[in-house]
């Protein structure tokens, strides 16, 4: 075997190792590349003197033909992904591009064991599974996979991942920004700002205070979970609604109140917050009647998905005055298309599906896929981060 190097406890694994660990007991898991397969060994077999530890681990050397082949499923651009991302992939991966795989479809279709979908927006065909033979699996850079039919992916025996802990803080920002850039209105503050024609700053609206309000979270997973302790910090009553499941360890931490109807959180709130997946039971759970419940002065936040609301009956509520304001950083479609007519109204602001935008997410997404899909890869589970790891394989 060609063993490229040998390590013991404390020594660090450089960055972008890769190959086969040898021989691991105990629990040194934190020293090891990601995805790193296990296999058994005797001890003496890569001992090279002096050694003061009880094991060793030897990494053999892969050259680049030898690493799994991803396919990128890119949105534009060589690999539609930034330039360091494509370099973290690469450490473990023989990458390909749509565009190399569409030209040299016979070979590459072989070599395909992953592919990469970035930031939850290309979806995944029956005709490209069908045409990917060795695919095991799909590597979500995301929380979110309404995108993807997960069904059918895995009729083709093929895995899904996606990354949850890498997305939640920067998403729960994103769900502060928006509550405190409508609540203070910030937006049109800063056109009034700029605009050639301000002689002075004139006040002459309003906003309203975030602190000691009543914040109504519909979904307290992770990403709800985090937004409640940003919350906390505005002294704000935080009410939650999860469908499924109280939370009762989160609660007693941040000091929520759980309602059992999303009625009651809707009534209390002066401002909501959506922070679910988009299933088909949570489609459009905001429509009409919901929007009705609210008061008049609370605002509406979406940092879920577009169809958790029924664009026809919030352009109506906003329109009306049934509400205050919204401000969502997710629609349907996206983008809107420029005639929409949420675009005319002064009571919303809408970001381009920014929640995962900043540098170290996007890195944290890519790492986080990087380890899921050489799990999957190298048959071990898929790493836990302390909590519960997503993986679907509708029993297979
Ligand atoms: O991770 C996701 O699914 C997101 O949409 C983040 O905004």
């Amino acid at each position: 075997m060609d063993l490229h190097a040998a390590i013991g406890p404390g020594t660090e694994v450089a960055e972008g190792a890769r190959g086969c660990v040898l021989q691991v007991p105990g629990n040194c898991s934190g020293l090891l590349p990601p995805g790193a397969a296990r296999f058994s060994c005797k001890e003496n077999i890569v001992r090279k003197e002096p050694v003061q530890v009880n094991y060793l681990v030897a990494i053999k050397a892969m050259s680049e033909q030898e690493l799994p082949g991803l396919l990128i499923l890119d949105i534009g651009g060589t690999y539609g992904v930034q330039e360091n991302i494509v370099a973290l992939l690469k450490k473990h991966f023989c990458l390909i591009t749509m565009k190399e795989f569409l030209e040299n479809k016979k070979e590459m279709s072989k070599k395909i064991q992953s592919v990469f979908v970035f930031e939850c927006r290309p979806t995944v065909d029956q005709e490209l599974l069908e045409s990917l033979p060795n695919l095991k699996v799909i590597g979500n850079s995301g929380v979110g996979v309404d995108h993807l039919n997960l069904k059918m992916i895995s009729n083709f025996g093929v895995k899904v991942t996606n990354t949850p802990h890498a997305v939640a803080d920067s998403t729960a920002d994103i769900g502060m920004a928006l509550m405190l850039a409508s609540a203070r209105r910030l937006v049109e503050g800063s056109q009034i700002a700029i605009s050639p024609h301000t002689k002075y700053f004139a006040v002459d609206w309003l906003g309203v205070e975030v602190s000691r309000a009543t914040l109504g979270i519909i979904g307290m997973g992770r990403i709800g979970y985090k937004v409640a302790q940003r919350a906390r910090a505005f002294d704000m009553k935080i009410l939650y609604h999860n469908r499924k499941q109280r939370r009762k360890e989160e609660e007693l931490a941040v000091g929520a109140h759980y309602c059992e109807k999303m009625e009651d959180l809707l009534q209390q709130s002066d401002f909501v917050m959506l922070v679910v997946n988009l299933t088909p039971e949570t489609h459009k759970m905001i429509g009409k009647k919901e929007l009705g419940l609210m008061k008049p002065t609370a605002t509406l936040i979406n940092i879920g998905r577009g169809a958790l609301i029924d664009q026809d009956s919030l352009v109506e509520a906003l329109q009306n005055n049934i509400i205050r304001a919204a401000a969502l950083d997710v629609t349907y479609p996206e983008p809107l298309p420029r005639d929409h007519p949420l675009l005319k109204l002064n009571n919303i602001i809408i970001t381009p599906h920014i929640g995962t935008a900043t540098v170290q997410a996007v890195q944290m997404m890519a790492e986080e896929a990087i380890a899921n899909m050489l799990a999957v890869l190298n048959g071990q589970p898929i790493p836990n981060y302390g909590r519960r790891s997503t993986l679907w394989t509708f029993g297979k």
